[in-house]
């Protein structure tokens, strides 16, 4: 076996995946203000920025050839409530960032979350009510959710609520509204994780979900059969492309619904994940460069088409280098 190992060249020919620019979606934090930046302090690394700065942290993406960046919003407690009505404001300050970047950086993709969570002031993806997430009422508001980023210019809704029966509602309700261009990127294999600590910091959603529990809509860490059937609901109702998240402990998700569906499947590598690498890197203990890579390499390797992660913008740069 040795032999095909013994140069470079010999490697990069037998080579079985590749890592590309094209496989990276970015996911931004956007903050209200003007001129403003600040660390996500749990995330090395990672900013938040003001709309007009966050302009020019994706014309770097762009010029780096990031495809696609992903927009998540901190907002402003004072604007949220039970039902996260914020989120179909028109002029929210998700909207309010897909304007200013589609003007600056008319040539990224972008995609942005439909779910409640940054905008509730429970911090729960739906509607609260007696400890409970309401499923339909949620479904509702999120329809509103995606026609105002829909109206605004973004280009992919990708809904990370886990309410059943979104991804049909919100594709009947973009096409009602002539937005049938609307790309769908479903979250449809979302797993209640403890992964997600340091970006519930970065959105400020930390730490005030109450008694009711995410385990009621997003998935059991333990299943993997249920994941198949949740790709499938997504697919179904209209679904152009489906996500496995978490990411890398997550892998034999990813490779099964790719090998079952061979539908566009994304994985998210998320906060917690990025934190455990970073913290590990801050300490010595791993290669930044070398891990950075092969991690993502991993996603490509399990059958990933592409990844949403936070070493987009240094990953793009090792691979143009
Ligand atoms: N809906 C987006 C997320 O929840 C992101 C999770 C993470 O990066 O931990
Ligand atoms: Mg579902």
């Amino acid at each position: 076996m040795r032999r095909n190992r013994q140069s470079d060249w010999s490697r990069r020919m037998v080579r079985e995946n590749t890592l590309t620019v094209d496989d990276l979606i970015w996911p931004v934090f956007v903050m209200g203000g003007r001129g403003a930046s600040e660390p996500v302090v749990s995330m090395p690394g990672v900013m938040r920025h003001s709309v007009d700065r966050l302009a020019e942290a994706v014309r770097e993406a762009q010029a780096l050839g990031i495809p696609a960046i992903a927009l998540f919003p901190q907002i402003d407690p004072a604007l949220k409530n039970i039902s996260g009505t914020e989120a179909t404001n028109p002029d929210n300050l998700v909207c309010q960032a897909i304007k200013a970047i589609k003007d600056a950086v008319p040539d990224i993709g972008v995609l942005c979350d439909v779910a409640l969570d940054p905008f509730t002031d429970h911090g729960h993806d739906g509607v609260l009510q007696d400890d409970r997430i309401l499923n339909d009422e949620t479904v509702e508001i999120l329809c509103g959710q995606a026609l105002v980023q829909a109206e605004a210019g973004c280009d992919i809704i990708a809904p990370s609520d886990m309410m059943d029966g979104r991804i049909g509602a919100i594709r009947r309700a973009l096409d009602a509204a002539g937005r049938q261009d609307i790309q769908i990127m479903a979250y449809a294999a979302k797993y209640a994780s403890a992964f997600y600590g340091p970006f519930r910091d970065a959105v400020g959603s930390a730490k005030t979900l109450g008694k009711a529990s995410k385990s009621t809509y997003q998935m059991d860490p333990a299943n993997t059969d249920e994941a198949l059937r949740e790709v499938v609901l997504d697919i179904a109702e209209g679904a152009d492309m489906v996500m496995v998240k978490p990411g890398m402990p997550y892998l034999d998700i990813v490779q099964r619904v790719k090998s079952s569906f061979a539908v566009p499947t994304f994985a998210y590598q998320v906060s917690g994940e990025y934190a455990m690498l970073k913290g590990a890197i801050q300490n010595g203990w791993l290669d930044n460069d070398r891990i950075v890579l092969e991690s993502l390499m991993a996603f490509k390797r399990a059958g990933a088409d592409g990844v949403l992660t936070y070493f987009a913008v240094e990953a793009a740069k090792l691979l143009n280098r």
